[in-house]
């Protein structure tokens, strides 16, 4: 549905996106994960058809966007970081307009922009000035206006950046609800927004794919040696001994327990890469009269995946899981420049 080839974009002396390649399959739905100054937005505005490239290719169902970007933004729907809405008109006429611009037929759009409002769980608010609109319900709006043309895919960058936490759930709810046969790319600096909401994730860094994946693969990639923890009761001589012999086992360590009961040991074992020994660790210390209380997989988290490919930045926080990713310090980021770039409407 969506392929990107080899994109880049500079900007100046600043190198925005280099060489990002990914596609993105029918109905599925793709976040685009890193640090504010990644390269996220750029790389959808080349995508929704408002940037040129300087250098790759960009194809929407087959149609390479440069060549064809009016047909481009009639397949896609686009909510830009700030949307561009007319805070005084009513949502129904808002939405209107924008059908009217993006050439909906006058004869479909009614029924379109019903649609948009059912959709997007504003029909009660239609008739609302979109200034008078708290911001969660505006940002509903912002994705009403990127989906009222019906389009298969749609872009949403930074769909819940400044919305309180209620409004965060209501918002990925409503993205959700919304894939299905369409196919969805959004941003997010926020490595749980991406994890709940996304099918996929490609991790970017310094305007470079680091890694894509399901959340899933990119945490297995990374473990490929098995790590485990055991608590045992019984001799530490006769453990240790049991684990040392089994071959797939590439390192046993036995940890410092002083909190536990008397007479438990505790173990650290890593696995030879793509083995999994925990069968055989089990037998062989209940055969050798070991009690084995616990036997738990360490799994790496997507947390530890990301600071991992994004090492050379730092994250800084003891809670990554609920924390937004840092801002990457790129060199010489210069201040926005006027380019050639068309209005995101
Ligand atoms: N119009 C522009 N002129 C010059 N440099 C730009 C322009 N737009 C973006 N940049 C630079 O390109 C790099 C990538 O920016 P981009 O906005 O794509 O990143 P991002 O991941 O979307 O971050 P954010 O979440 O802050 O928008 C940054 O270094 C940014 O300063």
């Amino acid at each position: 549905m969506i392929e990107v080839e080899h994109l880049s974009k500079v900007y100046g002396s600043t190198t925005a996106i280099e060489d990002v390649s990914f596609t993105v399959n029918q109905g599925e739905i793709l976040g685009l994960l890193g640090p504010n100054g990644a390269g996220k937005t750029t790389t959808m505005r080349i995508l929704a058809g408002y940037l040129p490239a300087s250098a790759g290719t960009a194809k929407v169902s087959g149609q390479e966007v440069h060549e064809n970007p009016m047909a481009v933004r009639r397949c896609i729907g686009y909510l830009p970081e700030n949307p561009p809405l007319y805070l005084d008109m009513e949502v129904v006429d808002y939405l209107n307009f924008v059908a009217r611009i993006k050439g909906v037929a006058p004869g479909d759009r009614r029924r379109c922009v019903d649609a948009a409002l059912s959709q997007c769980g504003l029909a009660e608010q239609r008739r609302t000035i979109i200034r008078k609109l708290s911001k969660g319900y505006r940002q509903r709006v912002g994705i009403a206006q990127a989906i009222v043309h019906e389009p298969a895919a749609i872009i949403l960058d930074e769909p819940t950046v400044g919305l309180d936490p209620r409004q965060i759930i209501e918002v990925r709810k409503l993205i959700k609800s919304l894939a299905g046969d369409r196919t969805i790319i959004l941003s997010s600096h926020i490595l749980p927004e991406v994890r709940m909401t996304c099918d996929r994730i490609a991790i970017i860094h310094r305007g470079r794919v680091a890694d894509i994946g399901s959340p899933h693969q990119l945490v297995t990639q990374l473990s490929k040696n098995l790590e485990y923890e055991l608590e045992l009761k019984g001799d530490p001589d006769i453990a240790q001994a049991v684990l040392d012999q089994i071959p797939e086992l590439q390192q046993v360590e036995r940890l410092e327990a002083p909190l536990f009961p008397a007479h438990h040991i505790r173990f650290k074992v890593t696995a030879l890469p793509d083995q999994d020994p925990a069968p055989k660790m089990a037998s062989l210390l209940l055969a050798a009269n070991l009690d084995l209380f616990e036997l738990r997989r360490m799994q790496a988290s997507l947390e530890e995946v990301f600071l991992k490919l994004t090492m050379n930045e730092g994250m800084g926080s003891d809670s990554p899981a609920e924390t937004a990713l840092p801002t990457a310090p790129i060199a010489n980021a210069p201040s926005p420049s006027p380019l050639s770039e068309t209005s995101e409407l």
